[in-house]
């Protein structure tokens, strides 16, 4: 479990975390959703122990973090979004030098770092060169480096930035398959597509401040009230106003309502008894992305 209680981080006078409160359950993939900028790498280097002045508290596996940093480096593999990696070794040298300083040798460290390799789909590109690896094949090294002293939780800091679409799924096979072995995974994206596939529970962080976490699930029914758009020349803005709260949008009005189907019902039949022509009637309900705008007021991407 990690518990974050009224974490603050500021660089100077910039604020990076503004109170911070956070519960993240074991074995689940956690997801951590916001533009550039919100925080995102700082919350993962304080939990990763990279970051060490912080305010609050933080609970890794039920430890305290700034008395168990050690321990707590054992259990925990981070990933960070730049790619660290000596691109004059080879991918099994690379290895090597970060099972040394997890404390791996001899049959465990080679036990250790074939699991790994064949893990992220690189064990035939073994022993060549970091070098000739493309971006993508050096993001899942990335990713082998954190998982070789076999971590319980797992940080990845955007791992799928400026990666091609087949090591993104590469990237996406290797977080499912560490979810299915009960491991805690924490992942951090501005893409709500990814999060919304990958992850269990997500927090949506904006300039330093958690405005919602949770399953997609509570989140979406919590924010996400089903409308129906309308789009008809025959219509005005006040002949439905009864049925819910009427917003006009470029093309047409959205109907919000608690009852779409029976709206539906009803829309559908004034319509033939009126004999309004219509464009589009339907079903919609708003995406995660629209519940995050509404909340912070700002775009996942520019
Ligand atoms: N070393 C630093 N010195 C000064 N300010 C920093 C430093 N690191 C981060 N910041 C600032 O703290 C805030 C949060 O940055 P952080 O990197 O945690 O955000 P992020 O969500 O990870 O963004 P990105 O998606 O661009 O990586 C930003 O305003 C950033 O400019």
């Amino acid at each position: 479990m990690i518990q974050l209680n009224h974490i603050h981080k500021h660089y100077g006078p910039r604020v990076a975390l503004d109170d911070v409160n956070l519960h993240i359950s074991n074995g689940i993939c956690f997801g951590l959703i916001g533009p550039n900028g919100a925080g995102k790498s700082t919350l993962m280097k304080i939990l990763s122990c990279i970051l060490e002045d912080f305010e609050g508290e933080a609970l890794v596996s039920d430890q305290p973090l700034r008395e168990n940093r050690d321990s707590i480096k054992k259990k925990l593999g981070y990933v960070p979004q730049e790619i660290c990696l000596e691109e004059k070794l080879t991918a099994i040298d690379n290895l090597s030098f970060f099972g040394r300083i997890y404390g791996l040798k001899g049959n465990d460290l080679k036990h250790a770092m074939d699991k790994v390799m064949k893990k992220v789909g690189l064990y035939d590109r073994r022993k060549d060169l970091v070098s000739s690896f493309s971006g993508g094949m050096k993001r899942r090294m990335n990713i082998a480096c954190a998982l070789l002293h076999n971590p319980k939780i797992i940080i990845l800091d955007e791992p799928t930035v400026g990666v091609d679409p087949q090591s993104r799924n590469y990237i996406f096979d290797i977080i499912k398959d560490l979810k299915k072995e009960g491991k805690t995974v924490l992942y951090s994206s501005h893409y709500m597509e990814e999060v919304e596939n990958l992850c269990d529970e997500i927090a949506l962080i904006d300039s330093g401040n958690i405005v919602e976490y949770g399953s997609i699930r509570e989140i979406l029914k919590k924010h996400a009230t089903p409308s129906i758009f309308v789009q008809s020349e025959g219509i005005k803005k006040k002949d439905l106003v009864t049925f819910g709260e009427v917003t006009e949008v470029k093309d047409g009005f959205v109907v919000e309502t608690e009852e779409p189907l029976k709206v539906m019902d009803d829309l559908a039949s004034i319509f033939i008894e009126k004999n309004i022509s219509v464009e589009r009637l339907e079903i919609s309900k708003r995406s995660l992305e629209d519940i995050f705008l509404t909340l912070t007021g700002t775009s996942l991407r520019d």
